[in-house]
């Protein structure tokens, strides 16, 4: 029988033990009367996303040099909507101004990226480094700083330099590993004094698939027998080129995660990668299983199995064989664990539908999974609502699976989700500010997407540590150019560039103000 005066003490061993037990990672999640911050962990970091060449703009002040992106949108406009971003939305003159909408969100956070081509006009510092440039990433970060809100800045979202894509073909040689580490070692000694959070790449899948595969994004590289896009690529070689390209981008990450550890000011900062999965549920019963788990490495674990256990996934050397370069046993070293934490960017959730056989003859990355992507099962069901002018399918449930897929197989690794967003085109109404920012759809989306981090975070217990919408404001989005819009904030594109908060922009404001009672949404709603 336990003692009446011994209880004190079990119970103080009972709470060590627990606390023993516990996981120093594990979120602490808080009660709160309403859905709101408060809801989230202590310290939770909340943003909004942006890429330099989609907002930037001033491509020729500074010395900035030429990156690819320009001349893909120079060299094929009818690619891009026959748009550029020369002006994008000009944040290069108006990042004071932004900054403080970035306040009036009540954001306390902000992922930006860096244009290489700003820094190193020719790509590398041999060939010159622009002052102007080096210096109003300084100005952007202070004037951040001085407004409490933590930059987190991605060292590459997609602006190769020109004269490296003219001198040895960019990301396809091998020399790129060279010369990104230089300019990303720069960076990291030239902010890491200021910067703690760092990504190295942004959604290498995007990258090397759209650019390299399908064709679909700069600089549109495929083979003729790619549907849709084929048709525009000049050059290229689907089923080889992606896969050359994401090796030489992953020693580059690998070698450029060594300098920043090796950088003295960088200390007590964290880096990684944010890649860019979709969530897959089986089309049929014929696609449970392997087939889902195969479609998650090709899309995932391609980039993320490599930078955590050194390797690319068993199921991609599989079924790509000699068409997948392979590493060394010093480069698997030097792979295996170069991320602090895994980014992750969620948009939207597909069903997965098992191949029986490739195409030997046409490969590519998509019949190379043997999974095809469908957005309906064979019974007709929808993966999710897709309002009029959304431009992909609204999941949320599937940024809690994904969150909890990471945590189960890739070692409980901190997360952060680096982009969530609705993406809609008005058609039309396209430059109507009334309907632009009258955006409930955008609202709902994010409701219901932090309503699923909730539960990732709070009922599986997976280390999420921040959360930022894509975007703050409508930009150029690739070749949809500005006719997809994501932002909180509308952009007036014949008016000045004005910039007007949407609905989705206030609610996002109300769910970060702190004690405002935001929402009466509980989760059954869901
Ligand atoms: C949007 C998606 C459609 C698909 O068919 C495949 C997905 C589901 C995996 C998908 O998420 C692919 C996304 C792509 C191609 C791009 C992307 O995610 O880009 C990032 O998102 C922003 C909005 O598109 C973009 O502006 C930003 O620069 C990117 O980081």
């Amino acid at each position: 029988m336990v003692k009446f005066e011994r209880v004190p003490l079990l119970l103080g061993l009972v709470l060590v033990l627990t606390l023993v037990g516990a996981k120093a990672s594990e979120p602490v999640c808080r009660q709160a009367e309403k859905f709101s911050r408060a809801s989230f962990p202590e310290g939770f970091l909340w943003g909004t996303a942006t890429a330099a060449f989609q907002v930037e703009g001033a491509v020729d002040e500074g010395c900035r040099g030429p990156s690819m992106w320009d001349t893909f949108t120079k060299k094929y406009p009818h690619r891009c909507q026959n748009h550029n971003a020369d002006v994008a939305v000009d944040f290069y003159h108006r990042y004071k101004e932004d900054i403080k909408l970035m306040r009036d969100l009540n954001t306390d956070a902000f992922r930006l990226s860096i244009a290489w081509p700003r820094i190193f006009p020719h790509g590398r510092m041999s060939k010159g480094i622009s002052k102007q440039g080096v210096q109003f990433y300084h100005d952007l970060i202070d004037e951040l700083l001085k407004n409490k809100i933590t930059p987190l800045v991605t060292v590459f979202h997609w602006d190769t330099p020109q004269d490296l894509e003219d001198e040895y073909g960019g990301f396809l040689s091998g020399n790129i590993v060279k010369d990104f580490t230089e300019y990303a070692n720069f960076t990291y000694h030239e902010y890491g004094h200021k910067v703690k959070n760092w990504i190295t790449f942004n959604e290498p899948w995007v990258f090397s698939r759209a650019g390299y595969d399908v064709g679909k994004k700069a600089p549109g590289r495929c083979s003729p027998y790619i549907q849709e896009w084929g048709k525009h690529c000049e050059d290229g070689r689907s089923g080889f080129e992606a896969y050359q390209v994401s090796h030489n981008l992953l020693l580059a990450h690998a070698y450029s995660v060594e300098a920043f550890r090796a950088c003295k000011q960088c200390a007590g900062g964290k880096i990684g990668i944010a890649h860019s999965p979709a969530w897959f549920e089986p089309a049929d019963l014929e696609s449970v299983g392997a087939p889902i788990e195969r479609v998650l490495d090709f899309i995932l674990g391609w980039h993320l199995h490599p930078t955590t256990y050194g390797d690319y996934p068993q199921s991609m050397k599989d079924r790509i064989g000699h068409r997948l370069p392979k590493f060394t046993e010093a480069e698997k070293r030097i792979l295996k664990n170069s991320a602090d934490f895994v980014g992750m960017n969620y948009y939207t959730s597909l069903f997965g539908a098992n191949m029986q056989t490739g195409d030997s003859k046409n490969p590519s990355w998509t019949t190379d999974s043997l999974v095809q992507w469908e957005s309906k099962t064979v019974d007709g069901y929808k993966i999710g609502s897709k309002p009029a002018g959304g431009k992909l399918d609204v999941y949320s449930r599937g940024m809690r699976k994904l969150l909890k897929y990471i945590k189960d197989n890739y070692g409980d690794p901190e997360i952060m989700i680096t982009e969530n967003g609705y993406g809609e085109d008005l058609g039309d109404l396209h430059n109507d500010v009334a309907t632009g920012t009258n955006d409930h759809n955008r609202k709902y989306y994010l409701q219901r997407h932090l309503l699923s981090l909730h539960e990732a975070i709070c009922d599986d217990k997976v280390n999420v540590t921040g959360y930022y919408v894509w975007s703050l404001m409508d930009n150029f989005e690739w070749q949809d150019g500005y006719k997809a819009r994501f932002g909180l904030y509308y952009i007036d594109f014949l008016n000045n560039l004005t910039r007007h908060q949407k609905v989705s922009g206030k609610w996002y404001a109300d769910f970060l103000k702190p004690g405002f009672p935001t929402s009466k949404i509980v989760r059954e709603e869901l």
